[in-house]
């Protein structure tokens, strides 16, 4: 799962992206592995994996993880090759959602590419450099789309719907703003990876003094918000400065430093677990005395399916899943005193994992 932070150039995607990442590292069980400069591993904060640890008093504990991606400032013109922009285009386009930063704070010591702070105009230049990029891969689509199109109902059906989004993203809309109107056409949008169609959230960067009331009293994350709407995209309150000073702190020198800020969270922890969500994932948890452990799943997913994540064999060999929630668990104290109860069920294969759920596979192979 990988996210791809977008924004302007000078509003802090790499000051995001490295509190990230560091933060990533603070959690020092799961390595923060630099795959590349720009590509960081961060670790999904979970407080129930720290519950689970102290009761197992698991020797590792190993949170779930996402990918993020920090690309080169876009500017206008970046998908004409203006700027360094438009060869890291091309990395989004593998994302599965976008995390795009949005300046919405003033100081008149860091320069804005456009000479003067607004978030609107920002957020329209970089969604038309993605609407362009997205009509040259329907162009080219489209090109290979029409060859086949006159003797084939399938064919000339898709390329009726790819003129569509093209003729819509030339109005100067995203592409997940159009109506799918079936099966067939939202199998198709799927594939073409289109910037505009992927899911996004705006992570409003705003200044130290805007942290405590989370943004509230400043215009330009209002102005954020209510744009937003239109697109169904949540707006996250961050000041990426002050993150990247928590990063480097240890569990404790951050909570008092949070407490400081008047803030219980930091801004982080909060979007990396909305984009968690936003990509439709979910957890679930194995316990014991080597390791705790939160595995990644997508919603829906069946209990083989699950056991999967952790190993081939146990999916093949998958005879059943003992099962306890998360908070049963907890309340039971121990994993005997909930079985005392009856609260680990026995499920099967047909059994749709939840988030939360505390399994032990057992399996044969
Ligand atoms: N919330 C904030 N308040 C004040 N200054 C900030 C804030 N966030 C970032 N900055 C400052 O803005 C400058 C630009 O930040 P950064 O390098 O992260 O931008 P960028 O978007 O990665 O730029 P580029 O596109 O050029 O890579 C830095 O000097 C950084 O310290
Ligand atoms: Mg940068």
């Amino acid at each position: 799962m990988k996210l791809g932070i977008v924004g302007l150039p000078n509003v802090g995607k790499s000051t995001l992206f490295n509190s990230l990442t560091k933060a990533g590292a603070e959690s020092a069980n799961y390595p923060f592995c630099t795959i590349d400069p720009n590509v960081g591993i961060v670790a999904v904060p979970d407080e129930r994996l720290d519950k689970l640890t102290e009761m197992y008093n698991s020797a590792k504990t190993t949170p779930a993880v996402i990918e993020f991606v920090d690309i080169a400032g876009l500017v206008k013109g970046a998908s004409k090759g203006e700027g360094l922009g438009n060869q890291f285009l091309a990395n989004i386009r593998e994302v599965d959602a976008i995390v795009h930063v949005v300046r919405c704070f003033e100081d008149t010591n860091v320069i804005h590419v456009d000479g003067s702070v607004d978030p609107i105009r920002d957020i329209e230049t970089i969604n038309l450099e993605l609407i362009f990029s997205d009509i040259e891969v329907l162009d080219r689509r489209i090109a290979k789309t029409i060859r086949g199109a006159r003797n084939d109902k399938m064919l000339a059906k898709e390329l009726d719907f790819q003129q569509r989004i093209k003729a819509h993203l030339e109005d100067g809309k995203l592409a997940k703003t159009i109506e799918v109107a079936d099966e067939d056409e939202q199998a198709w949008i799927e594939e073409y990876n289109l910037l505009t169609w992927k899911p996004v959230i705006f992570a409003a960067n705003v200044g130290e003094e805007d942290i405590a009331d989370d943004g509230a009293s400043n215009e330009n994350v209002q102005k954020v918000k209510e744009y937003a709407k239109d697109f169904d995209a949540e707006v996250f309150v961050v000041c990426a400065q002050i993150e990247q000073e928590l990063a480097e702190l240890d569990d404790e020198e951050k909570k008092m430093f949070l407490e400081d800020l008047g803030v219980k969270e930091s801004g982080l922890d909060k979007l990396i677990k909305a984009s968690y969500s936003l990509l439709g994932l979910i957890s679930y948890l194995t316990a014991g005395e080597t390791e705790s452990r939160a595995w990644t799943i997508k919603k829906g997913t069946k209990a083989p399916g699950a056991a999967g994540k952790i190993h081939s064999d146990f999916e093949r060999g998958f005879i059943k899943a003992e099962v306890v929630s998360y908070k049963d668990l907890m309340d039971c104290g121990s994993m005997l005193a909930a079985k005392e109860k009856g609260l680990v069920r026995q499920e099967g294969k047909e059994y749709v994992v939840e988030d939360g759920d505390v399994i032990l596979f057992k399996f044969n192979v």
